[in-house]
């Protein structure tokens, strides 16, 4: 299509897009998971500063995919990113036992705020792959996700290196957005 004639039919037909936010502490693999899903490769990461942002389409639905710093200095800044999301994805790294209940406070936390009051949760049980990994019951219970009030969750167990479960759990928000009102 020639670049006046896509950007007519864009101007009729807009794609739309819903907006997810993946958070999770330093080392999580939020940036593993981005760009498995944005071009299906592990890609060498770096500490992420500020965010990452990437478009992901899955069952012709396109996502504009935002990936937080995670470090504790960086997680401030993620309310600032919450602004018409649809989904929120919350990548837990399945053998970090010991900041486990970090995430659980920077979790409800969030959940608590007005911009994320309408959206889905969905956590990534990440590093599966690892042998001292966590359970999903186990994330589920240290989370304590039944505790979840007002927002429609899940956990999928995943490996952000091969993929597995990423797009299982992408195919869980996708069945709860589609249809609700793009930005
Ligand atoms: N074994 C294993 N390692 C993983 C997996 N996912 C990510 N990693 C590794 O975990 C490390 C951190 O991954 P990142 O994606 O950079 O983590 P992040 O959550 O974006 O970290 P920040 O940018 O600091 O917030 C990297 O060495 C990844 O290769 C996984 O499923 N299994």
């Amino acid at each position: 299509m020639g670049a006046l004639l896509s950007r007519f039919w864009f101007m009729l037909f807009p794609a739309k897009e819903y907006k997810i936010v993946v958070v999770g502490l330093d080392n999580a693999g939020k940036t593993t998971t981005l760009y498995k899903l944005h071009l299906g490769e592990v890609v060498n990461t770096s500490p992420t500063i500020g965010s990452n942002v990437e478009e992901v389409v899955y069952k012709n639905i396109r996502f504009e995919v935002w990936d937080l710093g995670g470090q504790e200095r960086l997680r401030t800044s993620w309310a600032t990113y919450y602004r018409g999301a649809h989904a929120v994805i919350a990548v837990i790294d399945s053998t970090d036992r010991a900041r486990i209940s970090i995430i659980k406070d920077e979790l409800f936390r969030l959940l608590q705020h007005a911009d994320l009051e309408h959206t889905v949760v969905l956590v990534f049980a990440n590093k599966q792959d690892l042998k001292d990994a966590m359970s999903p019951a186990e994330i589920t219970e240290a989370l304590s996700l039944h505790s979840i009030k007002n927002h429609d969750w899940h956990i999928q167990a995943c490996c952000a290196l091969t993929g597995e479960g990423l797009y299982d759990g992408l195919g869980w928000i996708a069945e709860r957005v589609a249809g609700k009102p793009t930005t």
